[in-house]
This record gives structure tokens, C-alpha cells and sequence, in this order.
């Protein structure tokens, strides 16, 4: 197996991504972390683009032991002068230094002919190397530069003293097939390559960064250069946590490993997410929190026979704790089943049946259904006596006048429809159901609660009424809609007492 350099750049061309600019603290925080994520490389920053940054890669260079600090440059004397003062206290310093070699870089940007690139390229690694032995030179735009050109570039830099060279698609531009030939062709056409590192560079502009970046491996590179996220100016970078668990999970295919510690990928991700307020997607590869999560029932049940079903990945390869199963409307019996019984619930034929039916009610109206949820469907199950079932209600307010309640209850087969006047929505409610149902009892007590998490959460109600007889019955009902979890609770409460049908209310058949 041949070793692959892990090359993080999330400080220098992560931070490039417009809005981000990272102070030292954060910078700092961060470089810790990749140092336990166990990268070989961290790009710090570009000392010479302002007092901060220099700041930073110095703070860095002196801080974070074990990984070599690198700083990026153009190939500019006093550039590469900062960025040697800026690294001065690293343990092992690299300057990266180089310039674009691609005809559009080179006639519009930077008004030098191809002679003069070369010959800048090979000032600016020698002056490097002044200063530190491990010099990198980055021929930017190398994909859409002549590949003959490039070559000659690439070997003049080696003959500097380059010790790594990066070959950049710098605007995103390759197609996996042609990127692998480039860096196949810049290895077996650079005379003096086996003095060097390989390193690739890619951006994702056509969503091809990890694809691209995993050619390139294939085809010889030895060092790959990302971000976490991948974060960065543009589409952003390389997706580092996709190379590092492409390459890991399919080992035999590229024939390369690195020394990364995966377990930390997931804390990294989250870390630099969080400071650097780029959320993560949900459907991320590797780090989206919906990676490990199986929703649809089919999958769920492979899963449940067999991880390797629907699994590709262990999420503890990435310090992720096992979700094996999300409960949403897609969910199955299986599902539902195993969930249960993980909660202690041993349910199944008729009863599973029940339950699954009153879960997909709930379902429907929550992206998720989580542990809290299923309690409250199990023990909601236990009093739910469905002689007077809510069949439909509306409430009209607008929060200065009486509001109005229109409530039809099936009660035993019969269909029972009612409106009347409260001082709010929920006594309109419960007058109503007072009218249709001819309940007399005293409300004595109402409260309401959320049970379970996030914005569709379930809500508790709960009831309780005083009978002529001194008895006080207690009712319960439960739903993401507050009054219609009310007006269950009344119910509930209701028939609890074996409430017969009154004359009270308009009567349809059922
Ligand atoms: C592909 C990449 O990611 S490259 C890295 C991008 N990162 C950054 O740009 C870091 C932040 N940049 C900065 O702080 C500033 O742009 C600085 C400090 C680098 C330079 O600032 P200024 O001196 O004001 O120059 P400015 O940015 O306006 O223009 C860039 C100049 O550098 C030249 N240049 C660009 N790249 C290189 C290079 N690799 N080597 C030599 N010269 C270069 C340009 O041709 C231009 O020169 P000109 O002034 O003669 O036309
Ligand atoms: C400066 C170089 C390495 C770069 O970021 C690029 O070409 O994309
Ligand atoms: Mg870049």
C-alpha cells in the first residue's frame, strides 16, 4: 500500500469561502482538532494577506506539534519572507509557494509569458528554500494549462528543490477521467518526478472535487488536498472526510492509506461547521446527519436482517453513534417493531397492527417520530376507549371576540354535530362538546405540555372533570395539534363516564 499525505487547507482555502474569516482563536481550535483527526498537513493561512492571518499560522506554527504547518504564498519574495517569519517556531515547516500556468493566468492575470512563469516559479522555490527545506509549489490552473508546458514547469520546480507538487484544477473544470490522465501523464513525463510528492488540488465547481481527487490517487498522486465540508471560494474544495472514506472503504481499489483517524471525522466536521457557520446538508455524504439513517421501511427492514443490506459505512468508523433506525411515515411493522421492543415494548399481530396504525396517523403529521412519541402512543393506546370518537372540529378566533367551535363527534356509530361560543378556543371546544355530548360534569383542572422534542412536538393535554357524584375523572389525549390533543383529553375524560348521545346536537348517520 502506498502511503497517501492527508493535506487539510479548510484555514487557508476553506476560510477563502465568502463569509468566513477566522480569527486566531478559531483557527486555533480548529487546528487542534485536525491534529487529533490526524492529518499530515495544515495549510494555516496566507501570512502575507493580513496582520490577523500572520498572526494565526504564527500562533499555529508554535502551537500544534507532530503535523507539519504550512503557509501559502505567491511566488513573491515578500510573501514567501512572511510566511518564513510566520513559521519560524513550527516543528516542520512548509512554504507553499507557486503561480498560474494555465494561458489565461498567465496572459490576462498575470501579463507574464510562459519563459518568464517558469523562471518566476523557479526563483520563488529557491528563495523558499532559504528558509525551509519542505517546499510545495502549486502550478495554479494546472489542468487547463498545456500539459507539455505544465511538465516543464513541474520539472524545473523539482530541480529548485520542490519536495511537493501540487497540480490544481483550480476552477473545478476536469472530469474525473481527464484529471487521472493529467497527473498519469505528469508522472511519467517528468523526468526528475520520484524526487517529489504528487499532491492533488481539486475544486468542486461541477460537483466532481472528491471524484476528481480520487482519480488523481488512482493514477499516481500521493497527496490529497481538501477541506472539511468541503468548505471553500465558490462550489468549495475537496471534501477531505469523502477521500479519507473513500480510499478507507475501498482500500484494494486505490491501493493507498493514510494515517487518518476516522473515529474523529464526525467532531471535526461539527466543529468546523460550527465555527464557521457553514451548516452541513442533511443528505452530506460521510457527515450529513441523515448518513447513517435508514427512513424507508424496506431499507429498515434489511437493515434490521443484515446491516450490510443498506450499509456501506459503520457510523462508528466516523464517531457517530449508531442510529440504525428513524422512525418517519415510510417506516414499516419491522421498524416499528424494533423500536418498540428497544423501548421494552414486546407488541406484534393484532396490537402491533393497532399501534402501527395510530403511529402512521402521527407520522403523517411529524417528519420523525422519536422514543418520547412512542411512549405516549403506547400509553395513550391503554386509554383510548373509542366509544366517542372525534371526528372533525374548526374553531374560529380572532383573539378580541368570543371564538366559536364546530366539533362532530361519532358516538357510537351516530354522527353528532354542535358549535357554540367560549372565551377562548379551547372553552368554545369544550362547550361544544358539552352540547353535544349533554355532559354536565365541572371542568376542574386543564393543563397542557409538550412530551417529545423539536418543532412538531406532541402535546399532553389533560383533563379534569368533577361529576355530580363527587367522582373526578381524568383524561388524556395527545397530538402535534394543541387543541385537538385538548379536545381528545376531554373526550377521553367523557367516556370515561359512558356518556350517552343527547338530544343536544344535530344527528346524521354514521
Ligand atoms: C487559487 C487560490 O486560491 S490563490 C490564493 C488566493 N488567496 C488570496 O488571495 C489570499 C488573500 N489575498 C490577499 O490578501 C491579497 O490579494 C494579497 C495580499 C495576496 C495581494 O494583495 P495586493 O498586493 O493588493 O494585490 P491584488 O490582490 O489586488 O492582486 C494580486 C496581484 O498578485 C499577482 N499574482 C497573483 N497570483 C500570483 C502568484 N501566484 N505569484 C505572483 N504574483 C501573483 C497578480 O497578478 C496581481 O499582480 P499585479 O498587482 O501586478 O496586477
Ligand atoms: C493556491 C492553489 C493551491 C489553489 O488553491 C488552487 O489552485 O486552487
Ligand atoms: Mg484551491
Amino acid at each position: 500500500m502506498r502511503k497517501l499525505y492527508v493535506f487539510d487547507t479548510t484555514l487557508r482555502d476553506g476560510e477563502q469561502s465568502l463569509g468566513i474569516t477566522l480569527n486566531v482563536r478559531e483557527k486555533l481550535e480548529i487546528g487542534h482538532q485536525l491534529v487529533k483527526l490526524g492529518v499530515d498537513i495544515i495549510e494555516a493561512g496566507f501570512p502575507a494577506s493580513s496582520p490577523g492571518d500572520m498572526e494565526s499560522v504564527r500562533t499555529m506554527a508554535q502551537e500544534l506539534k507532530g503535523v507539519t504547518i504550512c503557509g501559502l504564498t505567491r511566488a513573491v519574495e515578500a510573501d514567501i519572507d512572511l510566511c518564513a517569519q510566520a513559521l519560524r517556531k513550527a516543528e516542520y515547516p512548509r512554504i507553499h509557494t507557486g503561480i498560474g500556468v494555465s494561458p489565461v493566468h498567465m496572459e490576462k492575470k498575470l501579463k507574464l509569458n510562459p519563459d518568464q512563469v517558469v523562471e518566476q516559479a523557479v526563483a520563488a522555490v529557491k528563495y523558499a528554500k532559504k528558509y525551509v527545506s519542505d517546499v510545495e509549489f502549486y502550478a495554479e490552473d494546472a489542468f487547463r494549462s498545456d500539459p507539455i508546458f505544465l511538465a516543464r514547469v513541474i520539472e524545473n520546480v523539482i530541480s529548485a528543490g520542490a519536495t511537493v507538487v501540487n497540480i490544481p484544477d483550480t476552477v473545478g473544470y476536469a472530469s474525473p477521467w481527464e484529471y487521472g490522465e493529467l497527473i498519469g501523464y505528469v508522472i511519467k513525463n517528468v523526468k526528475n518526478i520520484d524526487k517529489a510528492i504528487v499532491s492533488v488540488h481539486c475544486h468542486n465547481d461541477l460537483g466532481m472535487a472528491t471524484a476528481n481527487s480520487l482519480a488523481g490517487i488512482r493514477a499516481g498522486a500521493s497527496q490529497v488536498e481538501g477541506t472539511i465540508n468541503g468548505i471553500g471560494e465558490r462550489a468549495g474544495n475537496t471534501s477531505l472526510e469523502e477521500v479519507i472514506m473513500a480510499i478507507y472503504t475501498r482500500r484494494a481499489a486505490y491501493g493507498v492509506e493514510s494515517k487518518v483517524n476516522t473515529r474523529e471525522i464526525s467532531a471535526t466536521s461539527r466543529l468546523v461547521s460550527r465555527i464557521t457557520g457553514v451548516t452541513v446538508p442533511d443528505h452530506k455524504a460521510i457527515v450529513g446527519a441523515n448518513a447513517f439513517n435508514h427512513a424507508s421501511g424496506i431499507h429498515q427492514d434489511g437493515v434490521l436482517k443484515d446491516r450490510e443490506t443498506y450499509e456501506i459505512i459503520q457510523p462508528e468508523t466516523i464517531g457517530v453513534a449508531q442510529n440504525l433506525i428513524s422512525l418517519t411515515a415510510r417506516s414499516g411493522r419491522h421498524a416499528l417493531q424494533h423500536c418498540l421492543e428497544e423501548l421494552g415494548y414486546q407488541v406484534s399481530g393484532a396490537q402491533l397492527d393497532d399501534v402501527y396504525k395510530r403511529f402512521l396517523q402521527l407520522a403523517d403529521l411529524k417528519k420523525e417520530v422519536f422514543d418520547q412519541d412512542l411512549f405516549v402512543l403506547m400509553g395513550d393506546s391503554g386509554g383510548a376507549l373509542n366509544s366517542i370518537v372525534l371526528q372533525s372540529m374548526s374553531i374560529a378566533t380572532n383573539g378580541i371576540e368570543m371564538a366559536t367551535a364546530t366539533v362532530s363527534l361519532e358516538i357510537e356509530g351516530t354522527i353528532m354535530t354542535d358549535a357554540a361560543c367560549g372565551n377562548g378556543p379551547v372553552n368554545a371546544l369544550f362547550n361544544t362538546i358539552d352540547r353535544i355530548t349533554g355532559n354536565t360534569a365541572i371542568l376542574e383542572d386543564y393543563t397542557l405540555k409538550s412530551v417529545t422534542r423539536s418543532s412538531e412536538a406532541l402535546g399532553e393535554a389533560t383533563v379534569k372533570l368533577r361529576h355530580e357524584d363527587g367522582r373526578l375523572v381524568v383524561g388524556k389525549g395527545f397530538s402535534t395539534d394543541i387543541i385537538e390533543a385538548s379536545a381528545k383529553a376531554y373526550i377521553n375524560a367523557l367516556e370515561k363516564r359512558e356518556i350517552r348521545p343527547d338530544s343536544g346536537g344535530s344527528e346524521e348517520e354514521a
